[in-house]
């Protein structure tokens, strides 16, 4: 077996007990084969004795120093539209739809494929940095986002984002065939560590006859449903107004709400709604700076989660954020899920956590955010030396409040070392950048020019 040993650090369990152990990786299998001196039972007999998994001293074909500092599976931002990143800081400070018409829509026109990609890649290194190992995107030229996802090593969910209003039958048509195709070409791409959804927009933005055929043909196909819901007001309102129910059981209707299906935002959902997401088993994704920052509103997560609704964290795009560092929505979550409650006590740090971690892997059906015997190997390591992280009374607290994303000494996905002492090792950082910095420049140009 070729090994991978994480060394001397402390490792957070899935049960949120705190153990100083070594984890070991199986790195042809991509799994975790060891903490400690826990084993899966199908390792044991794959040569993995209980000695050399607690034996910190034996020998690995790789080690990863955690020394001082904490493991912890690889964070999940389960909803994000990572080439926005070359729209970071273009256009700030208005609600939703006038953002999106006035500033947004108008940029995204001139982007090409080129731009995307590299906007991807500039996404996956800013996520790499700060620990995240999986994620699921919703944009356009998606194989150009597979193709970032495919080097830079990570995991993902990715789909192509579906518009029809403002488009003839023949180009709304075309646009969820599309969908649907990405989401048939993409299924288990770079060796199975991407997967991929049907991904209508929203529910206002896809019109009733396409989200029927869309969702219908996705069922068939077997891919999940990923779409905005009940982000603002003004999106739920005239649904209300035309359908005469809300729209979690207007998705209901549609046959959109599945167990393996998962909602971004889910900020204005009632209680009857928070009933049909636990009871169909539908994940909602919470993303709480970019609500904070449209002035979307509050998501009712100590609610949703006490209903039993899975609850995975998103940073949404750099434009609404404006990074994809998911310690800063941990800690956002966790803020905001009081001032929503009114209690102190909801939302605490160890919820947070599960959020980015197990939550997310689970709300997009991914391996990985869990540290176990048997389970995928995405893991970061989190120095636990700095100043603000100091002293250290309860590492869970820290990781929800005090920690953030510079933070993170490495990152391994799949059971490949990403980023070792926060140098990226699977792109080239000083060139993503530039690339980055060039293609945002351009495009700024292309808007103004209206070429
Ligand atoms: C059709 S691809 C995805 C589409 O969504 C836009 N977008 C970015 N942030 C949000 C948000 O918070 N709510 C709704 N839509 C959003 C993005 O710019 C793309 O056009
Ligand atoms: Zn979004």
């Amino acid at each position: 077996m070729n090994t991978l040993r994480v060394t001397g650090g402390r490792v957070l369990r899935p049960d949120g007990r705190v153990t100083e152990s070594d984890v070991l990786v199986d790195r042809g299998a991509g799994t975790i084969v060891a903490v400690g001196g826990e084993t899966a039972g199908a390792n044991e007999t794959a040569g993995v004795k209980a000695s050399e998994s607690t034996d910190r001293t034996a020998e690995a074909d790789e080690t990863l120093d955690a020394d001082g500092g904490l493991v912890i599976p690889g964070l999940v931002n389960a909803h994000t539209h990572v080439a926005m990143t070359l729209l970071r800081g273009y256009a700030d400070d208005k609600p939703l739809d006038p953002w999106l018409r006035e500033d947004i829509w108008p940029a995204e026109a001139k982007l090409t494929p080129e731009d995307i990609e590299v906007g991807a890649e500039l996404g996956v290194l800013e996520m790499i940095r700060s620990g995240t190992t999986a994620f699921a995107d919703m944009y356009f030229a998606m194989d150009r986002v597979a193709d970032a996802v495919d080097r830079a090593g990570v995991r993902a969910r990715l789909g192509h984002g579906v518009v029809t209003v403002g488009k003839d039958a023949e180009d709304a048509r075309a646009d969820v065939e599309e969908s649907l195709e990405v989401a048939r070409q993409l299924d288990g791409a770079a060796d199975g560590r991407i997967r991929s959804a049907f991904m209508p927009h929203s529910l206002t933005t896809v019109s009733e006859e396409y989200l029927r055929e869309g969702v219908a043909e996705a069922r068939e196909t077997g891919v999940p449903i990923h779409l905005h819901a009940n982000e603002t007001t003004d999106e739920v309102d005239p649904i209300v107004d035309e359908r005469g129910e809300r729209p979690i059981a207007y998705a209901e209707d549609l046959d959109a709400l599945g167990p393996n299906d998962f909602f971004a935002h889910g900020v204005h959902v009632d209680d009857s709604e928070i009933d049909r997401l636990a009871d169909a088993g539908t994940a909602v994704v919470h993303c709480p700076a970019s609500n904070m920052k449209l002035a979307s509103g509050m998501a009712p997560v100590q609610r949703l989660r006490e209903a039993g609704v899975t609850v995975a964290l998103g940073t949404d795009g750099a434009a609404s954020n404006n990074d994809l560092d998911v310690f800063d929505e941990m800690r956002d979550a966790a803020m905001l899920g009081k001032l929503a409650a009114d209690d102190a006590a909801a939302v605490p740090a160890e919820a947070v956590v599960e959020m980015a971690t197990a939550g997310g892997a689970d709300a997009l059906g991914l391996p990985g955010g869990r540290i176990e015997p048997g389970a995928a190997a995405d893991l970061a390591v989190v120095g636990l030396d700095a100043p603000h992280l100091t002293p250290v009374h309860d590492p869970i607290s820290h990781l929800a409040y005090a920690a953030h994303g510079s933070d993170v000494r490495h990152t391994v996905c799949d059971g490949e070392v990403l980023m070792r002492d926060r140098e990226v090792l699977t792109l080239d950082a000083d060139a993503v950048r530039e690339r980055a910095s060039a293609a945002a420049a351009d495009l700024v140009e292309r808007v103004g020019d209206g070429g």
